[in-house]
């Protein structure tokens, strides 16, 4: 991999875009590992030779060489600008050999080009402006359309990020289930309680339908154009399932979910998709037929119930909590190796990942035991 760090700040306003230059796709591959593309066959639902992984939030601000970009362009220009995207994605698979890559972006991302309009406040996390809980809001937001004119860095990012990855690792795409991001954006942001798209939900459940129907196409559509740019995974984030009672799961998200997994796998057969349901632990038995190629799962329940209650055909992904990564070097190893475990042994169908994102704060060297001990069990 090569990419640099910035020396100094670049004091780019946030939509000066002429800093968007990607370094041309580099393909000087000195060893090929042969395992550069373990996860993509076990995202496949194949039996692999080891368990491999990677992280949600791999990249974040636990790591030193990522704040020297954070503390220095707010998350738009850092999303949306290709060279600092690509760098951005690829500082912690370079640190620790993690077995993805996931392109530096957000769920939040796609919104602006439907007529939803949002940023990520420093100190405070994303904010969505756009009311979409009326049936003007709902009916104002537009189709997708094309996604090299409305968002050409996405592209862009992916297709430098692929050069860099090819031979060497498995390139993750991502986008929001479409409940979570209509609660995202029915809420304006971040929230307690949901109370605005719950209220949606149960006195309009029509107009809710609307807006979830809308974004599923959305979600779906984004996703196949992340294919197209050289994403060879795609994760749909259900980061809110901890606000939905199984009943609510299963009458709203669960559906709207589902159609944007249809549209990707209708278009792209052959690309796994991989589900995860954040709190969602508790109805793991509703998430047997999503129609994914994996279930992933949170750190609420122990793997081995998971894969119990999912049923032993369903591929897994998960589920180490994220707070142990602030244990001591043997609890982390151990962690992973009960994770492997609970899953069935080593390699059996199963992408190691933490229960949700890695911590701000976690120990940068935290995460290197844990990469080291997940390819320490093979076989
Ligand atoms: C819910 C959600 C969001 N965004 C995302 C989700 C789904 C994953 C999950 O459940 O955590 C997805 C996401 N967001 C980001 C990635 C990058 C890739 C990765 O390393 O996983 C991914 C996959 C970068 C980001 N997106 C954001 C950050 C942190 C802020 C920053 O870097 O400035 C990062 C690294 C902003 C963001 N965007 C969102 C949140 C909650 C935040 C954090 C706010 C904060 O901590 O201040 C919404």
């Amino acid at each position: 991999f090569s990419t640099t760090t910035p020396s100094k700040p670049l004091l780019a306003p946030r939509t000066d875009l002429s800093i968007a230059v990607p370094p041309p796709p580099t393909l000087d591959v000195p060893e090929v590992p042969t395992d550069h593309d373990i996860l993509l066959r076990a995202a496949r639902g194949e039996v692999t030779e080891r368990t491999p992984l990677w992280m949600m939030r791999q990249a974040g601000r636990y790591m030193k060489a990522f704040r020297a970009y954070s503390e220095n362009y707010p998350f738009r220009v850092r999303s949306e600008t290709p060279s600092i995207a690509v760098e951005l994605s690829l500082q912690c698979v370079k640190a620790y050999g993690l077995d993805g890559c996931i392109m530096f972006s957000d769920i939040l991302t796609p919104l602006s080009a439907i007529g939803i309009e949002w940023d990520v406040i420093k100190g405070k996390g994303p904010v969505v402006y756009t009311d979409v809980t009326t049936e003007e809001g709902v009916d104002s937001l537009t189709a997708l359309g094309d996604v090299d004119e409305k968002l050409p860095f996405l592209g862009e990012t992916l297709r430098a990020l692929r050069g860099h990855t090819e031979g060497k690792c498995t390139l993750l795409g991502f986008v929001g289930s479409p409940w979570t991001l209509s609660a995202y954006a029915a809420e304006g942001g971040g929230t307690k309680d949901a109370r605005k798209i719950k209220h949606m939900m149960y006195h309009n459940p029509d107009l809710a339908r609307k807006l979830f129907d809308k974004l599923a196409v959305m979600a779906g559509e984004y996703a196949v154009h992340q294919i197209d740019s050289g994403a060879q995974v795609i994760q749909v984030f259900e980061s809110w399932a901890h606000h939905l009672s199984p009943a609510d799961f299963e009458k709203f998200a669960k559906p709207a979910a589902k159609k944007t997994i249809e549209i990707i796998k209708k278009a792209k057969p052959d690309t796994p998709v991989i589900y995860f349901a954040n709190g969602g632990s508790a109805y793991l038995d509703l998430q047997r037929d999503m129609g994914c190629d994996m279930v992933c799962v949170d750190h609420q329940i122990c793997m081995a119930k998971a894969r119990s209650d999912l049923g032993a055909d369903v591929p897994v992904s998960g589920n180490v909590d994220p707070s142990v990564l602030f244990g001591t070097e043997e609890q982390i190893r151990q962690a992973v190796r009960d994770c492997v475990d609970g899953a069935g042994g080593p390699g059996n169908r199963h992408v190691m990942n933490l229960g949700h994102g890695v911590r701000q704060g976690t120990p940068e060297e935290s995460v290197g035991w844990a990469v080291d001990e997940v390819k320490r069990i093979r076989k």
